[in-house]
């Protein structure tokens, strides 16, 4: 088991351990959101201020854990409203930068805010978010100091701020924070131990920072970035990063996992030894987002749930066309927490270009199928 900040006991991200037993994570929460890419709404280059309309993200509604972020005051009556529908036009994916005019997140806030939720189900009224709600149990007190360390207090700071804040801004339901420790925190800290000391970090759909954050509080020796496409999401992010004093350890960018890979005119593709992922989406979509931001040689590590092994044996024939390895189910902090978290591990084996556009079929004269000599 890994010490927060000591020498990791996992593999060079080159050389995955072997596979162990699949075990249930409870930490997993279930969600492929479809995240189309489709048109999107332009985007302010600064992470502040950004209150424009945010980019296409067809986030199921039904499978979405964390619903939108909200920076704007919110309604009467408190309940976040859902992100808009944005109209077409190119999103900028960008560096999201602190700035001097980011205060602390305002926990205070939340006196007016009612509740919120993490999805439909989640929907309740009269809640009030509480710092109160990111107590640590003290049955996982234990467990909490083995996964953070001394970085113990930082780990309780960011519960507070997503029992609070997070709330608030409609990214963690009120009924979720008794649950933040052993659902979130501590899960998400486990797979620490998966992560060579040192490492380059690129958590893809962090939301409200899970797991990348937490990875960066337990894990001090990590560089983390954390990639989000929505702006009230990545306002959140950056907040919270300024106000855990993380600045010098984790970036933010806004933007698609597909367009960090990419790059553009002014901007290098990101690349890491590992790329994280909770609750994204399925393994096969995840493996397409995620290996192309893997150096060659790294790996895409995602916390997974129940029904793990099954996505390892659908999805694997995929995976190997996008240039992953054999998949790989890890259990992580089987020591510490109870279930212990599920993971599975893709090596990047291989650097595959992009899917090639099919075009019309051609004939064996060359000529294309359906085209009546319209080509002639
Ligand atoms: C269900 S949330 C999970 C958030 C967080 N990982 C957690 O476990 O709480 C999925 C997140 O993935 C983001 N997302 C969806 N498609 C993405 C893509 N192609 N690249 C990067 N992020 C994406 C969404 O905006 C959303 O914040």
């Amino acid at each position: 088991m890994t010490g927060p900040g000591g020498a990791p006991p996992g593999p060079s991200p080159v050389h995955p351990d072997p596979a162990v037993d699949p075990v249930f994570s409870a930490g997993e929460v279930a969600a492929d959101p479809s995240v189309p890419a489709g048109p999107a709404t332009p985007a302010d280059p600064t992470f502040s201020g950004e209150s424009g309309p945010e980019p296409v993200v067809a986030a199921d509604p039904a499978v979405e854990v964390t619903p939108a972020f909200l920076s704007e005051p919110l309604p009467a009556g408190g309940t976040p409203a859902p992100e808009p529908a944005a109209p077409g036009g190119p999103v900028d994916p960008v560096f999201a930068e602190p700035t001097a005019a980011a205060g602390p997140p305002s926990g205070d806030r939340g006196a007016a805010a009612g509740q919120s939720f993490m999805d439909g189900a989640d929907r309740s009224a009269g809640e009030q978010p509480s710092p109160a709600g990111a107590t640590l149990p003290p049955e996982l007190a234990d467990a909490a100091r083995t996964l953070f360390g001394d970085r113990l207090d930082l780990a309780a700071a960011y519960a507070e701020l997503l029992a609070t804040d997070g709330v608030v801004r409609g990214l963690i339901g009120p009924r979720e924070t008794p649950r933040l420790w052993d659902r979130h925190l501590l899960n998400c800290a486990a797979m620490a131990e998966r992560i060579p000391e040192g490492a380059s970090v690129i958590d893809v759909g962090s939301g409200a920072g899970l797991p990348g954050l937490v990875l960066a509080i337990a894990r001090p020796d990590l560089t983390v970035t954390l990639v989000e496409p929505l702006a009230r999401r990545t306002s959140f992010l950056i907040e919270a990063v300024q106000h855990l004093g993380l600045t010098r350890s984790v970036r933010v960018f806004r933007g698609r996992a597909e367009e960090a890979a990419t790059g553009s005119r002014d901007r290098e593709p990101l690349s890491a030894d590992i790329v994280t992922a909770r609750a994204v989406a399925a393994l096969d979509r995840l493996a397409a987002w995620c290996l192309p931001l893997a150096v060659p040689g790294g790996r895409l590590v995602a916390l997974k749930g129940a029904s793990a092994a099954e996505e390892m044996a659908e999805h694997a024939a995929a995976v190997a066309r996008l240039g992953g390895g054999e998949p790989e189910l890890h259990r992580c902090g089987a020591d510490v927490i109870d279930p212990p978290a599920t993971v599975i591990e893709v090596v990047r084996e291989r650097v595959v270009g992009p899917a090639r556009k099919k075009g019309p079929k051609r004939s064996r004269g060359g000529r294309r199928r359906g085209s009546h000599g319209r080509d002639r």
